[in-house]
């Protein structure tokens, strides 16, 4: 490949570690309680993790919503394949793979989870796709990281951390059931 050709790849610099493996695992702690309260209990509440991080996520808080509640909780997985460059009006949009939630969201308090939100575009291919495998009672969204940014009008109603964030900034989560290692950092593109 020639010089003129050659595709510079960006570069990243890590800025920081915003959480730890046990700030994670309090932070999803502190959300099930959340969640539990809000919900007034568990009965009708179904967790549905986006692909990829989402579902180890989903996984994690069904377990720990167990253990306060002392009933199981319906655990879904919601596959969105996705092609994205800067996920501009004209550029490729989401698409939603066909694959089965794992169980009947309708007439259930959904909640959806992801570990980033940002400018909010995976959220509502997510809620797309959930509306094509029934009609929820009600939708309501967990991530672990709001960074802010939004380009539509979707907010999260249960938050890990709220981390304030540059467009030139990434906020990495790395969950061990995906990347062998549990952190979340904070890097910069560098050019
Ligand atoms: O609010 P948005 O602008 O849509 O960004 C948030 C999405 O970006 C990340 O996914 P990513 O595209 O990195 O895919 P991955 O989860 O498979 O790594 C993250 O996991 C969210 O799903
Ligand atoms: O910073 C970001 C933005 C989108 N998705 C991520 O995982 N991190």
């Amino acid at each position: 490949m020639s010089e003129d050709t050659e595709v510079r790849k960006p570069k990243f610099r890590e800025k920081g570690r915003l959480m730890s493996a046990s700030e994670i695992e309090r932070t999803l702690v502190r959300l099930a309680h959340e969640i539990v309260e809000k919900h007034g209990g568990s009965k009708n509440v179904g967790l549905v993790g986006i692909k990829r991080r989402g579902v180890p996520l989903a996984q994690r808080l069904g377990v720990l919503i167990e253990k306060i509640e002392k009933h199981p909780v319906d655990v879904g997985v919601l596959d969105i394949s996705f092609y994205r460059d800067d996920l501009s009006t004209d550029g490729p949009r989401p698409k939603v793979t066909p694959g089965a939630i794992g169980f009947d969201v309708t007439g259930r308090d959904i909640i959806l989870m992801d570990d980033v939100l940002y400018t909010g575009r995976t959220i509502r291919a997510a809620l797309d796709a959930l509306f094509d495998y029934g009609r929820p009672k009600s939708v309501r969204l967990l991530v672990l990281i709001d960074r802010g940014h939004r380009e539509l009008p979707i907010e999260a109603t249960y938050v890990g951390r709220l981390i304030p964030t540059s467009k030139r900034e990434i906020i990495e989560v790395k969950l061990n059931e995906v990347d062998g290692q549990e952190q979340v950092l904070l890097v910069e593109l560098v050019d």
